[in-house]
């Protein structure tokens, strides 16, 4: 076995790699490798600044579960990304401590004259008078998309037929998709359809909203590490079984992801961490016991044709998910030459991470079910996906004033750049260009 240095990819943002990276990782322990390398001393680290929020943590608006989660790491992206108002400036100078012993280990900055910071000043000032009406636009689709997957799928049983099961499937992986719109804002019960996908909405909150969106592409992007070493997006040297072999096995991969995922929780609560329990797990046996109920099939069929949608759903989200804005050569996955390694405008950072999709863009069901407007929902996570649009016009004002640009592609493109970042070996030697046109 070559010793772990050998097989942690090297950062080229100096990021110091989680102690334990590894596709085995949970939730639970990435957060625990935050501990040990973000000198937030058992506090919570915002910045330089150390601040102890356990007597706000059941106040805070956003629900409780983020400053729980979070206790002894640095949250400084978090904070920044999450809030639109002033508000919790205010409330900070109650809970500081003291200064933090160490530098922070992320390159990543919010200057109040850098790119992000100037964006969401914009953002914030249009956003109390935008329409309401999108925002319900969204929770009708979501909640169309529910009543679909469990007509569907109790259809599918009741006159066991595969293709009514393939139209279940597709509307189980679109609800799911929809359904992440909402476990990025305060808590909510829609974000709880989530769960239907035998994924946990709060495990997500920690790999896909506290590590995925806040250090995108980078070492500690739990997105990055928990598909290796089958799907390996770091550029690198890969044994060519690694770098052919997805080619050979997306299909099982897409198909196998959900229920894997379940699986990895199901060991890892075998093994005592029972955390990994939440009141909401009976949400997804909804589904099976609904088909069960109405169909009149016996227990073993009605879990087997369950199986067969979960699989459909997990490939229809998975396609989406790991081709929709992330992986080409020419985006920054960590080991490339990056725009800085020191003072790194986290909105920049993004738009090096991020093409979108002109097919997706400009249809409001289209966004919501295929994780569309990217580059605005990373930045603007809690605003809702109906509303990302009406953002463009103050997005595009900012970007020309900072001369950078989203770069929109098509959708092929971004499918073959996936399979074509997972073959790559070489690090991008140049920063990415966000002038350039696809
Ligand atoms: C891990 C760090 C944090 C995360 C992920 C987070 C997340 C959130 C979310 C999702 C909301 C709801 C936003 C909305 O509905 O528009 C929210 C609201 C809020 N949070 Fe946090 N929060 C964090 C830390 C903090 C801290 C440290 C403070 C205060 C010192 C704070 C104060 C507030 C306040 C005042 C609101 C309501 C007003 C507003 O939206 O700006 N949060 N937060």
């Amino acid at each position: 076995m070559p010793p772990r240095s050998e097989v942690i990819p090297v950062s080229t943002l100096k990021i110091k790699p989680p102690p334990n990276r590894s596709p085995a990782q949970n939730g639970a322990l990435w957060l625990k490798d935050k501990e040990v390398t973000d000198g937030a001393e058992g506090l919570w680290r915002i910045h330089d600044d150390l601040y102890d929020f356990s007597d706000f943590i059941r106040s805070h608006p956003g629900g409780s579960e983020w400053l729980e989660l979070t206790k002894g790491t640095d949250i400084t992206e978090a904070y920044e990304v999450h809030h639109l108002s002033t508000a919790p400036e205010q409330i900070l100078k109650k809970y500081l401590v003291r200064k933090a012993k160490t530098k922070r280990n992320s390159p990543f900055t919010f200057k109040d004259d850098g790119f992000y910071r100037t964006l969401k000043r914009e953002v914030a000032s249009i956003v109390k008078t935008l329409p309401k009406q999108p925002i319900n636009n969204s929770a009708t689709f979501t909640d169309f998309l529910l009543a679909g997957t469990f007509m569907f799928a109790v259809l599918a049983n009741t006159y066991w037929n595969y293709y009514l099961a393939i139209v279940a499937g597709v509307f189980l992986g679109c609800l799911v998709i929809a359904a992440h719109n909402y476990f990025h804002k305060k808590d909510n019960f829609r974000m709880l359809y989530f769960n239907l996908s035998l994924m946990q909405t709060r495990e997500w909150r920690i790999s896909h909203v506290l590590s995925h969106h806040l250090h995108t592409n980078t070492i500690d992007d739990m997105e990055i590490t928990m598909n290796e070493p089958l799907l390996p997006f770091l550029p690198h040297e890969k044994p060519p079984i690694i770098k052919y072999g997805y080619y050979l096995f997306f299909p099982i991969y897409w198909l196998m992801a959900w229920h894997a995922n379940f699986l990895k929780r199901v060991y890892y609560i075998a093994k005592g961490d029972t955390h990994l329990i939440q009141w909401y797990d009976f949400v997804p046996y909804t589904l099976p016991l609904a088909m069960y109920l109405i169909s009149g099939q016996s227990i073993f069929a009605t879990l087997w044709m369950w199986t067969v949608i979960v699989a459909i759903g997990s490939f229809h989200f998975s396609a989406v998910g790991l081709n929709a804005a992330h992986h080409h050569p020419d985006i920054f996955h960590d080991g490339d030459a990056p725009r800085s390694d020191t003072d790194y405008d986290w909105g920049l950072s993004q738009l090096d991470a991020i093409m979108d999709r002109h097919e997706i863009t400009g249809s409001h069901f289209l966004v919501l079910t295929n994780f569309g407007d990217h580059a605005l929902h990373h930045m603007f996570p809690t605003l809702d996906h109906g509303t990302l649009e009406l953002l463009y016009p103050t997005f595009r004002k900012v970007c020309q004033d900072f001369n950078v640009d989203l770069r929109m592609t098509s959708q092929l493109e971004l499918i073959k750049g996936s399979f074509m970042q997972v073959m790559r070996t070489e690090p991008n030697p140049n920063p990415p260009d966000l002038l350039k046109k696809y």
